[in-house]
């Protein structure tokens, strides 16, 4: 495992168990220990509840685990509640449509994550420089949204508008992005823009990003580490070096 003293994540003995003591108890994350540094892409693979999505839960606080540690930035946020970690992290999920607000412009759905994630006050948003900074950003995106601010978010597609949804999460200097199966409700092109804007911001900002995906060509193509999930634990941790060396053909055959 590639870790070098310090992590933006690190994860010890963590577990989480649903329904304990009943006929339905569940060991969704069972005994994970994982380091993620800065600017780490991490991958997570995983056949269907082997407790990928738990654990991204785990991490963003909206669960809290069983048992094991949690630190983010150097700070122990185990058992700390999802609003008050919510400031070093970004969360998108697989709903395009889930955290804009349709009938409002590009510029307001901005204005509105600005005035959600900034504790400075709601004068935040309405200056000529705000939105300069909005046009840049998306700009970054080459979608050509920059020229259409004023238009209402829920006329565009649903890959444009993850695209922004990703960017939005991103504007306030957060430092972890975790992403659960963001284009699993794209077609395969706006799949790829999305995952390449992932990319890029992640590069960009040095984010420390975890995606969850079915998308064994995306885990092929994208990251700087993949890991294998099953059952609640790690099964595989491939860093950059060895993933280089890795076929398609190999991820397809963890799944054989
Ligand atoms: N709130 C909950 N209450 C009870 N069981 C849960 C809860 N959340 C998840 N589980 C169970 O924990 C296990 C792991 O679920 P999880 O959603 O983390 O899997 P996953 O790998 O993300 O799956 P998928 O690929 O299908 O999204 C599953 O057996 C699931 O049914």
């Amino acid at each position: 495992m590639t870790f070098y003293g310090y992590a933006m994540i690190q994860i010890t003995n963590l577990q989480k168990t649903f329904n304990r003591g009943k006929a339905n108890q569940v060991n969704a994350v069972n005994g994970i220990d994982l380091n993620i540094n800065s600017g780490e892409f991490v991958v997570i693979l995983g056949s269907n509840g082997s407790g990928k999505s738990t654990l991204l839960n785990l991490i963003s606080g909206s669960i809290i685990p069983s048992a094991g540690t949690i630190n983010i930035d150097g700070h122990d946020v185990t058992k700390l509640a999802d609003y008050r970690r919510s400031k070093w992290i970004a969360r998108v999920f697989q709903n395009p449509m889930s955290g804009t607000a349709s009938e409002l412009s590009i510029l307001d759905n901005f204005r509105l994550a600005a005035i959600r994630t900034k504790t400075k006050g709601l004068n935040i948003g309405v200056t000529e420089a705000f939105r300069r900074n909005v046009k840049e950003k998306i700009a970054m995106l080459g979608m050509g949204l920059e020229n259409k601010i004023e238009q209402p978010i829920g006329t565009l597609s649903g890959g444009q508008r993850q695209a922004l949804t990703l960017l939005m999460s991103v504007m306030d200097e957060c430092k972890i992005l975790l992403l659960d199966e963001p284009t699993a409700a794209l077609d395969p092109k706006s799949a790829e823009i999305v995952i390449n804007i992932a990319d890029k911001l992640t590069t960009e900002f040095r984010l420390t990003t975890i995606l969850i995906t079915h998308n064994l060509k995306d885990a092929y193509n994208y990251g700087t580490r993949v890991i294998q999930m099953g059952q609640g634990q790690i099964l595989k941790d491939i860093d950059f070096e060895h993933k280089k060396k890795l076929k398609q053909t190999d991820l397809f055959e963890w799944f054989g």
